[in-house]
């Protein structure tokens, strides 16, 4: 059958969704996951080029009404080239025919437009003319950022054929003229890589990009291109303090894995240390993107004097015997004066404190191997406060007989007493998912010290 062809945007009968009618075909559509690829692409010789291959974004069903399948369509491609420089977007739709069944017909031009907004062009032409027309799109909306950083930080790492002389971390208000339409052109990739994210405000001024951009020498000028880039909330504190939040961080696809996302965290570290904010926190961090931070904390930490000697303190009682022998176990938290200390010098917040602080002792046991079991009890016990409270200790269970007709033998209830209370008080929680509890409580704590010890072995390497 003779491949019909369309572009997204082209102008035409694109079909509209319709209403579901009575006797038409079942129809059992595609994820959007199945038939759409995209491309990054930085030349027009790469657009359709075999040798570049397609970027993984979150979850395409996602901007799909629904079941975040396509209907209507037999043999359905979608193939969207996204030009790194300018940041304009061409979808190239093929499908071999359609079928007005139960589901309609998906209106695939709006549903992209919902992801590519104004960035998408409608003919193959007009997209491949961007190479050009567009080269110089990021140096114009740059041109009045403020640097922050040219090169490399001391001691940082960037593993790519990049020359680090090449980079520049730039800072722009949102407010700030070209800003806003920079962001906006950079929207469809928050979309599709940044997992759970929503565009910011580009009417709130508080809002700062920091632009992580490569400098390429090229024919006549540089050619700007975007590496990566970070969304920044700056914000109040009283009484006379400001606090900076990271929304967003993106590092484009084909930049990842090569140090470009800790190179700018640093830049953005630095720049929290340089202004004197009250601190600075992330909003909802990847797991990833955790890991990253959290290495990059720990070795600021280690470099730190002030913590020393609470941690040396804290190693000396763990190491001093048997914790799990002991009825109450030390919580192993940090005294108040470090976690201010940190907070004023590195801008690190206390709950991002303590997750390094339980990495900064399992480094500083020596062998680790020795102090396992203790170690372990140690997060168990922080676990178990994260989850059920501060205040809360390890329940005390208690287990009574109930009369019963049935079998007298097997018939009993565990009880959780609270806040010390006793079983025959009539305060009691029944507390019937003990087991699961316990079991997902052994789970959260192998996940933890996983995590922990991943972090460990990257800043040792290192
Ligand atoms: C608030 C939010 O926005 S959360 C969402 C974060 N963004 C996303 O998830 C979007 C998609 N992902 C990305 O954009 C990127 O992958 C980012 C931003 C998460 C990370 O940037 P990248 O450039 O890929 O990371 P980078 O190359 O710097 O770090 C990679 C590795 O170096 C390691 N590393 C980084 N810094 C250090 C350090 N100081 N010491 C030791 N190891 C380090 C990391 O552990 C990581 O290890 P891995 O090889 O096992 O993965």
């Amino acid at each position: 059958m003779a491949q019909k062809h369309q572009s997204a945007a082209a102008p035409g009968p694109e079909p509209k969704k319709r209403r579901r009618v009575g006797f038409s075909p079942a129809d059992t559509g595609v994820e959007a996951n199945e038939c759409i690829k995209i491309y990054l692409v930085s030349s027009k010789e790469e657009v359709g080029s075999p040798d570049v291959s397609c970027v993984t974004p979150v979850d395409l069903n996602d901007f799909f009404d629904g079941d975040g399948k396509i209907y209507g369509y037999q043999g359905l491609k979608i193939n969207v080239w996204i030009n790194s420089i300018s940041l304009h977007s061409y979808a190239d739709i093929t499908y071999q025919s359609t079928t007005n069944g139960d589901k309609g017909i998906t209106d695939l031009k709006t549903a992209l437009q919902n992801i590519f907004a104004e960035t998408i062009v409608d003919s193959k032409d007009e997209f491949l003319q961007t190479f050009s027309t567009e080269r110089d799109f990021i140096r114009n909306m740059v041109s009045n950022g403020e640097v922050l950083q040219s090169g490399v930080i001391d001691g940082s790492s960037i593993n790519a054929q990049v020359a680090p002389s090449d980079l520049q971390v730039l800072r722009m208000e949102i407010g700030s003229p070209n800003a806003g339409l920079l962001y906006s052109r950079l929207v469809p990739l928050v979309l599709l890589f940044v997992d759970g994210s929503n565009p910011i405000d580009v009417t709130d001024p508080d809002w700062h990009l920091y632009l992580l951009i490569q400098k390429k020498e090229d024919k006549e000028e540089p050619l700007y291109q975007i590496v990566g880039f970070s969304a920044i909330y700056k914000f109040y504190r009283y009484p006379d303090r400001l606090r900076m939040r990271l929304s967003q961080i993106l590092v484009l696809p084909s930049f990842q894995g090569k140090g470009f996302g800790s190179y700018l965290m640093e830049v953005v570290n630095k720049m929290a240390v340089a202004e004197n904010v009250y601190d600075l926190t992330v909003e909802e961090p990847s797991e990833k993107f955790q890991h990253i931070r959290t290495c990059i904390d720990i070795n600021r930490l280690l470099a730190s004097d002030p913590i020393k000697p609470a941690i040396d303190s804290a190693v000396e009682t763990l190491t001093k015997g048997k914790l799990s022998k002991k009825a109450q176990i030390p919580r192993f938290t940090p005294p108040l004066d470090a976690i201010e200390k940190v907070r004023e010098a590195l801008k690190i917040n206390k709950k991002q404190f303590l997750k390094c602080w339980e990495i900064l002792i399992y480094l500083a046991l020596d062998p680790i191997d020795k102090y396992m079991e203790d170690y372990t009890c140690v997060i168990t016990n922080h676990v178990r406060i994260d989850i059920l409270g501060k205040d809360i200790e390890a329940p005390k269970k208690q287990v009574v007989d109930v009369p019963t007709t049935f079998e007298a033998e097997a018939s009993f209830v565990v009880f959780k007493c609270v806040n010390g209370e006793e079983a025959n008080n009539n305060n009691v929680q029944v507390d019937e998912n003990k087991p699961d509890q316990e079991q997902q409580l052994k789970q959260l704590v192998e996940e933890r010290i996983r995590e922990i010890k991943l972090v460990a072995e990257k800043v040792s390497r290192k």
